[in-house]
C-alpha cells in the first residue's frame, strides 16, 4: 500500500535556500526515497508570485514522490498538518540595525510561526530553524508553542560541521569518509566552537595526528567559524546551495539516524550537560536513532575546547536575556 504523504512546511520559500531546497526535498532525499511528501510553502505576500514560479518548477519536474504543493502566506494554513517545518525565512540584517533590532524583527516572524505550529501542526512535527540568528530564533519559536515538545526545536550547525569536515579533509589529504566525531559546539556564529579533540581521521585522533595547535587555533577555528561570512564576501550573498544541502542533511539524520560509531552536530535544547545552561538552544555533539537525538555523553573537555564552548555559550546566553527582556520568550 501507498504510504501516506509527509507534509513538509518551508518558510521563506522563493528565497534563494528556499530554491535550492524544495527540489531536494521533493525528490526524496529529505525523507528517503520511498517517503511521498506534501509540500507547503509560506511566503510574505509580495513574494507569492515567485513561489507560484517556483512551483511550476516543481511540477516540471515530475517527482513522483511530490504529491502536491500548497502556496499561503497564512501560518496557520502553512503549518496545518505538518510533521517537518524548516524555518528558512527571516530576517537578515540591514545597514544601522543594531543586535536588538534584528532580534526583535526576528521575534515578529518566529513568535507567531511558533504558535502557528504548535495550534496546527502534527503530533510528531520537528522543526530546524535555518534563518539567522538561528539558534535563538528556534528559542523564540519553541517559546510560543509550549504544547509542542520542546526538543522538537532545533537549530542548524550542520553546515557549520561540513564544512570542518571539508576543512580537516583538506589539512589530512584523508577523504571526507574517513573522518568521523567531529563537533561543533554553541552558536551558528563566529564564536562557534569546532572541535577536533574526539575527532578521528582514518581511525587515528585528529588533534594527535595533526599536532598543531597553531594551525588549529588560527586557521581551522577562524576558517569554519567565519566561513558564512567569506561567502557573503565573495558571492556577494549568504551560502544557499550549501545551507540547503546541511538541511537536508540534519532533517535526514534526524529521522533515519547516525552512522555506527559516528555522530553528527545540531543545536537542540541544553539538558545542561557540558555545562551549557538548561533551555539554551546550543550545538553539540548527538547520535540519532529512531527518530530521536541524544548528546553524546562523558566526553572530556579540555581547557583550549572549555574556554571555547564558554565563550559561544555566553553569547547564546546574551541572546536569550535580550530576546527575554523584548518579551519574546
Ligand atoms: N543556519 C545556517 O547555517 C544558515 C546558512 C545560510 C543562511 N542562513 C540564513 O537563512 C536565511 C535565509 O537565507 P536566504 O539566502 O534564503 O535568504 P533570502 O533573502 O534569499 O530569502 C528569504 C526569504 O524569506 C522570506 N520571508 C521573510 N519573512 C518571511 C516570513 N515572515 N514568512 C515567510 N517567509 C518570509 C522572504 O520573502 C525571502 O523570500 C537567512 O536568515 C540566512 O542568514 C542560515
Ligand atoms: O547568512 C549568514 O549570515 C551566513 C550564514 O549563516 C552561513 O553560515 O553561511
Amino acid at each position: 500500500m501507498p504510504r501516506t504523504p509527509v507534509t513538509v512546511t518551508v518558510t521563506g520559500a522563493a528565497g534563494q535556500i528556499g530554491y535550492a531546497l524544495l527540489f531536494r526535498i521533493a525528490s526524496g532525499q529529505l525523507l528517503g526515497p520511498d517517503v511521498p511528501v506534501r509540500l507547503r510553502l509560506l511566503e510574505i505576500s509580495p513574494a507569492l508570485a515567485a513561489a507560484e514560479g517556483t512551483a511550476m518548477e516543481l511540477d516540471d519536474c515530475a517527482f513522483p514522490l511530490l504529491t502536491g504543493v500548497d502556496i499561503t502566506d497564512d501560518a496557520n494554513v502553512a503549518f496545518d498538518g505538518t510533521s517537518v517545518a524548516l524555518l528558512v525565512g527571516a530576517r537578515p540584517r540591514t545597514k544601522g540595525m543594531e543586535r536588538g533590532d534584528l532580534l526583535e524583527a526576528n521575534g515578529g516572524i518566529f513568535k507567531p510561526q511558533g504558535r502557528a505550529i504548535n495550534d496546527h501542526a502534527a503530533d510528531d512535527v520537528r522543526v530546524l530553524v535555518v534563518g539567522n540568528p538561528a539558534n535563538t530564533n528556534a528559542l523564540i519559536a519553541q517559546a510560543a508553542a509550549p504544547d509542542v515538545p520542546a526538543e522538537r526545536f532545533t537549530a542548524m550547525t550542520r553546515l557549520d560541521h561540513n564544512r570542518a569536515l571539508s576543512q580537516l579533509a583538506k589539512k589530512t589529504g584523508a577523504p571526507v569518509s574517513e573522518i568521523r566525531r567531529l563537533t561543533i559546539w554553541g552558536n551558528h556564529s563566529a564564536t562557534q566552537y569546532p572541535d577536533i579533540f574526539h575527532a578521528e581521521v582514518a581511525g587515528k585522533n585528529a588533534a594527535e595526528a595533526i599536532g598543531d595547535e597553531g594551525w588549529l587555533a588560527d586557521e581551522f577555528i577562524p576558517t569554519v567559524a567565519k566561513r558564512g561570512a567569506a561567502i557573503i564576501e565573495a558571492r556577494g550573498a549568504s551560502s544557499a546551495a550549501s545551507a540547503a544541502n546541511a538541511a537536508v542533511d540534519h532533517v535526514y539524520t534526524w529521522v533515519n539516524g547516525t552512522p555506527e560509531g559516528d555522530w553528527t552536530s545540531m543545536a537542540i535544547p541544553s539538558d545542561g550537560s557540558y555545562g551549557v545552561p538548561e533551555g539554551l538552544i546550543s550545538s553539540f555533539p548527538v547520535t540519532c536513532a529512531g527518530g530521536s537525538y541524544r548528546i553524546v555523553p562523558d566526553l572530556a573537555v579540555n581547557d583550549f575546547s572549555r574556554v571555547r564552548i564558554d565563550a559561544s555559550v555566553r553569547e547564546l546566553s546574551e541572546e536569550r536575556e535580550a530576546v527575554r527582556a523584548l518579551g519574546l520568550i
